[in-house]
């Protein structure tokens, strides 16, 4: 299956597909149910387009894989969706908030973990934590119990006294997820959590998220196919800025006649063919 300007493949869940009226959408009854909102975002860097009308929704309780080749314009989207960049088209929300008018709200709700970072090398994960606890205004006692909570859940007790620069690889990214798992959101947005992690720090990554996943909304990006099999429940794919699937990934191994490599090259792999 190839996509074609404006023509996005799309697998059973994408709401696009089944809309079938010219009709301004009707907001729907599970609106409420909705958490993480792109509404045909684009960025245009002089005549390029890092991304072009990409649009979906991620429900409550989902942990969908945001999957593309490198510089497919995953960074691009996931920073219009935190209200990090602003889109030169289309919209943003998190859960209800508009990222660009009201993203104060929207970032209460919202855990984002950016690739590369941003951490602060000379801190130790404890300072950190209680310089980012003490920027979002957490009570004394919230603060504490919040700390512990985030070293428990990200397996850090055994360095938090360590400066940053000092860990691995691993433990860094883990120190980014305590971060943005501090004040508690309920919808994460996570970039390349696992990218260059060995076996054993991906295997602990990949289980911190599926305990997060228990309770949280959670959009994670790879460029990893199985990353995609073992975690996600959908997969929004992307290709040279535009979306060409959103599905199941039993539909996007069907797209591939049962296979996902070749799914993955179908739908982006026609550059070296
Ligand atoms: N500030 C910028 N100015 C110009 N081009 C940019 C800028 N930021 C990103 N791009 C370009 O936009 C495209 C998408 O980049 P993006 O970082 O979103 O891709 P990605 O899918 O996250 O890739 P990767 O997996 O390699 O991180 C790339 O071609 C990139 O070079």
């Amino acid at each position: 299956m190839t996509s074609t300007s404006g023509d996005h493949a799309t697998g059973p869940s994408d709401p696009v597909a089944n809309s079938t009226s010219a009709a301004p959408p009707k907001p729907s009854r599970d609106l409420a149910d909705t958490m993480i909102e792109a509404v045909g975002l684009s960025k245009f860097y002089g005549p390029f387009a890092a991304a072009r009308d990409v649009s979906f929704t991620v429900k409550k309780g989902e942990l969908v894989a945001f999957l593309g080749p490198n510089g497919a314009g995953k960074s691009t989207t996931m920073k219009m969706l935190t209200g990090y960049i602003a889109p030169s088209e289309g919209h943003a929300r998190i859960a209800g908030h508009n990222m660009m008018d009201d993203r104060i709200a929207g970032s209460r709700r919202l855990g984002y973990l950016p690739e590369n970072g941003p951490l602060y090398p000379e801190m130790t994960p404890l300072g950190m934590l209680e310089f980012f606890a003490d920027a979002r205004g957490l009570s004394t006692k919230n603060k504490k119990n919040q700390i512990e909570k985030v070293i428990d859940i990200c397996d850090l007790s055994s360095v938090v006294y360590k400066p940053i620069s000092k860990l691995s690889k691993g433990f860094k990214q883990r120190v980014g997820m305590s971060q943005a798992l501090l004040h508690e959101p309920d919808v994460l947005i996570l970039d390349e959590p696992t990218a260059g992690l060995d076996p054993n720090q991906i295997r602990g990554v990949r289980k911190t998220m599926r305990k997060l996943s228990e309770t949280k909304t959670i959009l994670l990006s790879t460029h990893i196919l199985q990353e995609v099999e073992a975690m996600a429940d959908r997969v929004i794919l992307i290709n040279e800025g535009r979306k060409v699937y959103d599905g199941d990934v039993e539909g996007l191994r069907t797209t591939g006649q049962g296979d996902l490599d070749e799914a993955f090259h179908q739908l982006t792999g026609h550059k070296f063919d």
